[in-house]
């Protein structure tokens, strides 16, 4: 099993994550809190009671996460295709994987990366929605002091399984929007690229930053459940379930809940994705 995917994947997702934890961030504050009119007044409020730090809130646990989560990604990605079409990363410029293929080997990254990213996502969404003020005297403690303490916190009231709460939903999440991400990136490469040949930088940023937009213009909707449902027993209601949460969310607040945090999870998504895929390729390429 080539292990240089696994390691490109790590140091690849590492780089868009620095880069997109702000916009994240803002997303998750805008589809579990009712506080913020809109993206812009979130930012602001955020930079005017919590300054720059504010919006890194969160970011030290998925820095080491994505170090699994983006590395599983593209490594069982690649390694799934290996098993299917029997070529490696470098041979498949010459022999293109089918577009099926490219989906199947998707949303087995996608689902995996999933189970793995479970509990560091959950901490990182319960830390984001910690919106009190730098540490200051007078103003009430947040309920978490950091990501240890979150996760000693939740394993000691929830039990273990309190760790996987919204796994299901990220799952739901992940799994079909990750193989559209991977064939809308192979199908960008290849529209654009002479048969035979490795695409472009410029190739790469581009057909990188739009799977990035369309997998997570896709993804959006179980988005919102999945962040709403790690919050849920906090400030939120419980829910029986996915479904629960999706018709109560939907009779409570419209149908134009699914779509919170779009623009911005969109935008996000192009920088991070174009800089995570041309590092990746670059790592791949001059390990070659
Ligand atoms: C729709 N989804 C969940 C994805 N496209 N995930 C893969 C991209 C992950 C990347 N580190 C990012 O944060 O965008």
């Amino acid at each position: 099993m080539p292990v240089e995917e696994f390691v490109a994947g790590w140091i690849s997702g590492a780089v868009g994550l620095v880069l997109g934890h702000p916009f994240d961030t803002v997303k998750v504050r805008l589809q579990t809190q009712t506080a913020y009119r809109g993206i812009v007044d979130c930012v602001v409020k955020t930079y005017r009671h919590e300054s720059l730090l504010g919006f890194f809130k969160g970011m030290s646990f998925p820095i080491v996460s994505i170090a699994v989560v983006n590395s599983v990604l593209f490594g069982v990605y690649s390694n799934t295709l290996l098993a299917l079409t029997a070529t490696s990363h470098q041979e498949r410029r010459a022999q293109p994987p089918s577009y099926t293929q490219v989906f199947i080997a998707g949303c087995t990254g996608g689902f995996l990366q999933a189970c793995c990213l479970a509990p560091f996502d959950l901490v990182k969404v319960r830390l984001q929605n910690q919106t009190e003020p730098r540490a200051q005297l007078g103003s009430p403690p947040p309920r978490y002091r950091g990501p240890v303490h979150c996760v000693a916190s939740i394993f000691r009231e929830e039990g273990p399984r309190g760790l996987f709460r919204g796994a299901w939903a990220l799952m739901l999440r992940d799994t079909p929007p990750l193989g559209l991400y991977f064939v809308t990136y192979e199908w960008l490469c290849r529209q654009s690229t002479p048969d035979g040949q490795n695409p472009s930088s410029a190739t790469v940023l581009v057909a990188g930053g739009f799977a990035g937009t369309t997998s997570w213009m896709i993804a959006t909707p179980l988005d919102v459940i999945k962040s709403r449902m790690q919050m849920a027993g906090l400030k939120q209601r419980e829910y029986r379930g996915v479904l629960d949460c999706i018709v109560s969310s939907a009779r409570q607040e419209g149908l134009g809940v699914f779509f919170r945090g779009l623009t911005i999870n969109s935008a996000r998504a192009f920088p991070v994705n174009a800089v995570t895929f041309l590092s990746y390729e670059y790592l791949l390429h001059s390990w070659a």
